[in-house]
């Protein structure tokens, strides 16, 4: 056993110094090669912290969602890895740590150091770089940990490189035991560049709901789509299918207060579907809707005023691109990741390979028209 680390350690240096080869002719391959790592790493936590789960490792956050502290632990992992690689990198993520630094978040502070460190400190795999800052021995002080979370405090914008990190997307459904995603993009100049989403609950073959679980979704701007299990094993290439229109059907979320499932009952009649929707948390549709699962994926607002997150779509628009189909939002226009921390500018989301984008969106329009008309009769 004495051998293995330093025989270890000299595949990875080869491993790397081929990977530095090989990142000259492929964009972003060292960025898609930690950012992988990362989201396993977040991934193999976040399933072990579900089971481990005890009533008060979850608070509720000032908008009344909930939080865990498997999402801080899982921040902080992944923000720590981005660091040690690229520490000039701004990070866009959706928890701080201002909680944790209290008194009273003393417990739930101690508990998120012990699952970062954990997740940290596990042995090397394929792929991985003790220069990330992981592997044996390399334990993180609770500053140092804290410090990770609020460095996702990046108020976002038009220019430079950004990364969005969302740890647990759908936290509502990783309460539940259903779907979450653990996401993470790259953006340069407002265009999502790279985008991973790992969905540990989610199973590798479409057809055989009951078999593995655990899938890891990797879109490279202009380099297409694939998908992988969490160590890594079949890396398959995603494509949208093609769905006649009798065969379309929606992915829309569970939660009936993040997506009008109201409106989508209303399009889905406009286009005659008779197929009900499938219901998911997280941008686990994203990745369904790159493999055929559903035919779009559409999120409307249920309250005036939302703002979209951009840590909620980053990943998910990169994959849809690179499957080949189209994100927009219900006006047709892209969704704009350079305006800050949300998508301000945009309302709505519509997700669909190209043919059934252009008829979702017609339908989407008029059903918006039909609303409008009705409210003005009132
Ligand atoms: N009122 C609202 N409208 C739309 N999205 C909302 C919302 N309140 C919360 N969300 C977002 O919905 C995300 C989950 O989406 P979905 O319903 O597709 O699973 C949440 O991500 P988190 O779970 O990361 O907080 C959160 O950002
Ligand atoms: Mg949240
Ligand atoms: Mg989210
Ligand atoms: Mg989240």
């Amino acid at each position: 056993m004495r051998h293995v680390r330093p025989v270890f350690c000299l595949l990875h240096r080869f491993y790397f110094q081929s990977s530095k080869a090989r990142a000259m002719s492929l964009p972003y391959e060292t960025e898609k090669q930690l950012a992988v790592a990362a989201v396993r790493r977040a991934c193999g936590l976040t399933s072990s912290v579900f089971n481990k789960l005890v009533k008060n490792e979850t608070l509720t956050k000032n908008d009344k969602s909930p939080v865990t502290v498997g999402d801080y632990a899982a921040q902080a992992v992944i923000s720590t890895m981005l660091y040690h690689a690229f520490p000039a990198d701004p990070i866009v993520g959706e928890e701080d740590a201002a909680e944790l630094r209290e008194e009273s978040g003393a417990g739930l502070r101690d508990r998120i150091v012990a699952l970062a460190n954990e997740a940290l400190t596990g042995e090397l795999g394929f792929g991985d770089n003790v220069e990330w800052g992981i592997g044996p021995g390399q334990e993180k002080t609770t500053a140092q940990l804290l410090d990770a979370i609020d460095r996702g405090n990046h108020p976002g914008g038009r220019s430079g490189r950004m990364w969005t990190i969302d740890p647990i997307d759908g936290t509502k459904g990783f309460l539940r035991g259903e779907q979450y995603a653990v996401c993470l993009s790259l953006i340069v100049d407002a265009q999502v560049q790279l985008g991973v989403i790992g969905c540990p609950n989610l199973p590798v073959d479409p057809s055989k709901p009951d078999s593995a679980r655990g899938v890891i979704f990797v879109a490279v701007k202009g380099h297409g789509a694939e998908q992988m299990t969490l160590s890594g094993a079949n890396p398959a290439p995603l494509r949208i299918p093609i769905f006649p229109p009798a065969e379309i059907n929606f992915l829309e979320s569970v939660e009936a207060a993040h997506s009008s499932h109201y409106f989508n009952a209303r399009v889905s009649s406009i286009l005659g579907i008779t197929h009900p929707p499938v219901r998911m948390d997280s941008q686990a549709k994203y990745g369904c809707l790159a493999r055929g699962e559903g035919a779009a994926y559409l999120r409307m607002p249920t309250v005036v005023g939302y703002k979209e997150k951009i840590w909620d779509h980053a990943p998910g628009v990169v994959l849809i691109e690179e499957a080949g189909g189209v994100v927009t939002d219900s006006r047709g226009l892209p969704l704009d990741f350079g305006l800050g921390r949300t998508l301000g500018g945009n309302f709505g989301v519509v997700a669909a390979g190209m043919d059934v984008h252009a008829l979702v969106l017609e339908a989407v329009q008029k059903a918006q028209a039909l609303e409008t008309g009705a409210k003005a009769k009132v």
